[in-house]
């Protein structure tokens, strides 16, 4: 292998990786090579995933942690939290140079933007996800993983952000999101990845242009948990009590997955309006996947007191909100926050 930086201490020694396994396809196993979509995720313990590509031993020392064993459908902010502090702990370790994190890709972007967020490390954190289970004819985790361990042992990921390693690229975790539901080309950045990663090397493109990881006012050894955040989908004939069920249920705030530029239908204003004057914020999101909602374009923000969510999608809004909402409630803090990450 080529090694870019020949000759410094870092080129002699191979770069110490943790992986962190919580489940997913990635970890899943079918009935037959044939079932690429139906299978059961979350089986494969992580000392055998490794196992499976040994390749890996040439590019970093590896070992394995298993942290859960789900599909990340079943994430919790009880799961996020307890990932969060485990990533940061062992990016505290001069013994440790970077952490994959195999996850399944449902709810992978979540995750992804949220250790962005929270993990007060410039050391690379790779979240890594496949579309098919390793049991299936071009199962696609084992390249994932390969790369996924390549970019966290690599310098050049350093200050990076977290990074996401699916199907040859390497991609934004703040940005990124699963947009197909059964191919390895799943996941997809409005504003492109950041580069690839091929035979054991990284090509990087472009950096992160928002705040993240050290430049972040937030930490994770602050966090023991999240406020609720709600999130309502935009459609044609709304229910109103919708918004209602959600404050019931304790959320600090509703992200509203509007439809078209976030917009919002005239007989669900007052209802947001009712909401946001009791306490409860309203942040304005689209269901569009591209695009940026922007302030007072489609509803008077400033007037009703409304957060937008910039390119943040609901589920990267929730996130963001949740991890605010764990030090302000003051509207225009949120604003500017939605501004800066
Ligand atoms: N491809 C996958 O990983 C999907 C799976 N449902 C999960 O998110 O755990």
């Amino acid at each position: 292998r080529e090694m870019p930086e020949s000759g410094t201490a870092a080129a002699t020694r191979k770069p110490n990786v943790v992986i962190l396994a919580t489940g997913g396809t990635i970890a899943g196993a079918g009935a037959d090579a044939a079932n690429s979509a139906t299978y059961t995720a979350a089986k494969v313990p992580v000392d055998k995933l490794i196992a499976a590509v040994p390749q890996i031993s040439t590019i970093a020392n590896v070992r394995g942690e298993q942290v859960f064993q789900i599909a990340s459908e079943s994430f919790t902010d009880t799961q996020l939290v307890q990932l969060g502090k485990r990533v940061s702990q062992l990016l505290k370790q001069d013994d440790v140079d970077g952490v994959v994190v195999t996850h399944g890709t449902d709810t992978l972007e979540e995750t992804a933007f949220f250790l962005d967020l929270v993990v007060k490390s410039d050391k690379p954190i790779v979240v890594v996800g496949s579309m098919r289970p390793g049991t299936a004819i071009s199962a696609d985790g084992a390249l994932n993983l390969l790369d996924a361990v390549t970019v966290a042992g690599s310098k050049e990921a350093i200050g990076k952000g977290v990074t996401v390693t699916m199907n040859d690229t390497i991609q934004c975790g703040r940005d990124v999101n699963k947009r197909t539901n059964v191919v390895p080309s799943a996941f997809y950045s409005q504003w492109g990845p950041l580069g690839m990663v091929v035979e054991g090397k990284t090509y990087f493109f472009r950096s992160l242009a928002k705040r993240h990881n050290t430049s972040s006012e937030f930490d994770i050894d602050q966090i023991d948990s999240l406020p609720l955040v709600g999130i309502v989908y935009g459609s044609g004939n709304m229910i109103p009590g919708v918004y209602d069920a959600e404050v019931q249920a304790g959320a600090k705030a509703i992200v509203n997955a509007g439809t078209g530029n976030g917009s919002v239908a005239g007989y669900l204003v007052d209802k947001l309006k009712d909401i946001r004057s009791k306490g409860t914020i309203v942040i304005r999101s689209s269901r569009v996947p591209d695009g940026i909602v922007l302030r007072n374009a489609e509803q008077p923000d400033d007037k009703y007191d409304w957060v937008v969510a910039n390119d943040l999608n609901p589920a990267k809004a929730k996130i963001l909100a949740a991890v605010a909402l764990t030090k302000t409630n003051d509207t225009k803090e949120l604003q500017r926050i939605f501004w800066e990450y």
